[in-house]
């Protein structure tokens, strides 16, 4: 069997790519196929920890919470993600895949909390823990929360999956003529400040020598063959 490149790593899904084709929420066929995707790298015996963003629920920042208070606002989107990562574990156990959720605000009776020992407990036992409500505090986003528990556990990689296939030269949704970087360093992607992951992800995973890969979450089988180290998506790299 191919052996994974990784032993241990964490995995940013897209919640705006949860919407599959509809306006808004999770769309059914969507998350069955991402969880198909996890379950291809959980055979492999790769430590998977995740986090999921909250863009198909709610963001801070969208019209929708304009003229709210901003804090307010971005707890709502923590708590979008937690929603999402309950309908991911949920997806995770119908496939046969153990999931733990852990969440960064105290909700006990819905998810237990965020223990840093706990999570690297699970790992070790093969389980897969989706970290849930962000980092926990407003003005941060998921990309961010995935730069930071990743750290935490000792991932190796921190690996997008969004709804492009790599980090461009501009937006590919706006700019047509941009191109796609296969590796791009940690400085030069905060200066050209390329919007596919905010800056403060990328300098947390530049200052802990933690490398990210962005790939597509659409692109069928994509994951395995970033999971196994073949050429696929952009590297940021110190
Ligand atoms: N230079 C760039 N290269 C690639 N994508 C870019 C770039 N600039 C902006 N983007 C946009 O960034 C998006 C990915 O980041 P974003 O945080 O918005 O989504 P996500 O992480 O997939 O969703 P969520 O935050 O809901 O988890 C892409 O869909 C793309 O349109
Ligand atoms: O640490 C965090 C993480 C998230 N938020 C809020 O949640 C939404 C959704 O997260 P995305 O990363 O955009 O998917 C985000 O817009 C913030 O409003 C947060 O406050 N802190």
């Amino acid at each position: 069997m191919t052996q994974p490149a990784y032993k241990r790593v964490l995995l940013k899904l897209s919640g705006e790519a949860l919407m599959g084709d509809d306006a808004y929420g999770i769309n059914r066929a969507t998350i069955e196929s991402m969880v198909a995707d996890v379950a291809e790298v959980a055979k492999l015996g790769v430590e998977l920890a995740i986090v999921i963003g909250g863009g198909n629920i709610f963001r801070g920042v969208a019209p929708g919470a304009q003229g709210m208070d901003r804090a307010t606002a971005d707890y709502m989107g923590m708590l979008a993600t937690v929603m999402n990562s309950l309908a991911l574990a949920d997806a995770m156990r119908q496939v046969g895949l153990t999931a733990r959720v852990m969440s960064a605000i105290g909700i006990e009776q819905v998810v237990e909390p965020y223990v840093r020992p706990k999570a690297l407990q699970y790992l070790e036992e093969g389980k897969i823990v989706v970290f849930a409500a962000g980092t926990g505090n407003p003005f941060f986003t998921t990309d961010t929360a995935a730069a930071l528990r990743g750290s935490e556990i000792g991932a190796e990689i921190v690996l997008k999956a969004t709804k492009v296939d790599g980090v461009y030269s501009a937006d590919p949704k706006k700019d047509p003529g941009a191109t796609r970087y296969s590796t791009i360093t940690f400085d030069e992607a905060i200066s050209k400040h390329l919007q596919v992951m905010d800056a403060t992800a990328f300098a947390l995973c530049r200052d802990q020598k933690l490398p990210i890969k962005v790939f597509s979450i659409v692109k069928p089988g994509a994951l395995k063959r970033v999971v196994l180290g073949d050429d696929e998506g952009t590297l940021v790299h110190l």
